[in-house]
């Protein structure tokens, strides 16, 4: 498992994969799933692998934290940068930060609060700046949407080394206009430490404010696909990466329309990568129909995955 340290070289080394967390029927983390998981990745060129939303870590109690990391890291890949999040809320952010500060992660990610959840601003950077000071290493920031960090608290976290990352998600119908983002960049002067997060979607259009990094949840099914769209981007050649995109989105289109989170589970599951399980409570797994859907999907994309479906291309 990497250890070093967090750089733009690291956030740029290869797609981000946003999992699916693997569980037996009990609820425990199932490692042999986990690494079967991992090394599907690896095949395909993914080396950074972030436990966060499509892993239901919203759910994770602390009882269970130090499970999940010890799973974490005997299925990890050699060399994989390996990422847990900790929170959203103050409590849990707090206990977990302490249990990580004994475990060799470069960083860990914090989940995003939103409204109704009762936050402010100036509490959410004290809190994000208390759990990196008892972690004792950075953090990375999740921004999901404009309330709970303005730009400079952003730059802030940055500049004084609370945050090592920033994982930009705020949703907007056309990603080329998106003016918070403009101001992020502003004010945190390059976009070397912020990596677009939520998927292979806007990335197009966030290339062309400088963003150079991304996390991708359908990556766990077409690693070689998503490694493929980061190399014709690379390359200078966008109607190449969108054209890759397009054999995305069919599973991408199915996330948006019934759930992100339990697709990408029922996904990995029925494309035979690797036992998923159960879900998380407050989760759980899709009803028969929407299970149907996604099975069909995701089988046709995990064959669009193939090194020699993409020579036929
Ligand atoms: N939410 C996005 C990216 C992950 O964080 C996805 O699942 O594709």
């Amino acid at each position: 498992m990497y250890q070093g340290v967090v750089d733009t070289a690291l956030l740029r080394r290869s797609v981000i994969a946003v999992p699916p967390l693997c569980l037996n029927a009990e609820l425990r983390p199932a490692p042999a799933e986990m690494k079967r998981l991992h090394d599907h990745l690896t095949a395909g060129g993914v080396t950074s692998i972030l436990y966060g939303g499509n892993a239901a870590f919203y759910h994770v109690g602390v009882a269970d934290y130090g499970a999940i990391l010890d799973a974490i890291e005997e299925s990890a890949p050699a060399d994989a940068w390996m990422i847990p999040s900790i929170g959203p809320d103050f409590g849990r952010m707090m206990d977990q930060a302490a249990i990580l500060s004994t475990r060799a992660f470069p960083t860990a990610m914090v989940l995003p609060v939103a409204r109704p959840f009762p936050f402010t601003e100036d509490g959410v950077v004290d809190g994000i700046r208390r759990a990196a000071a008892r972690f004792g290493r950075p953090l990375t920031v999740y921004l999901k949407n404009e309330a709970a960090l303005c730009p400079a608290s952003v730059a802030a976290l940055l500049r004084e080394g609370t945050a090592a990352a920033i994982k930009y998600a705020i949703d907007r119908p056309d990603p080329a206009d998106d003016a918070f983002l403009d101001a992020l960049l502003d004010a945190v002067g390059s976009a070397d430490r912020i990596v677009s997060g939520m998927g292979e979607r806007p990335v197009i259009a966030q290339w062309g404010k400088g963003l150079r990094g991304f996390t991708s949840g359908s990556v766990s099914i077409a690693p070689a696909l998503s490694t493929a769209f980061k190399a014709a981007l690379e390359a200078g050649r966008p109607d190449e990466a969108d054209a890759i995109w397009q054999r995305l989105r069919p599973l991408e289109d199915l996330r948006d329309e019934i759930s992100q989170i339990r697709v990408l589970h029922e996904a990995v599951d029925q494309a035979g990568i690797a036992a998923t399980g159960p879900m998380l409570p407050l989760l759980s797994r899709l009803g028969a129909a929407d299970a149907a859907r996604v099975r069909d999907v995701a089988k046709a994309l995990l064959s669009a995955n193939h090194p020699t479906a993409q020579a036929a291309e």
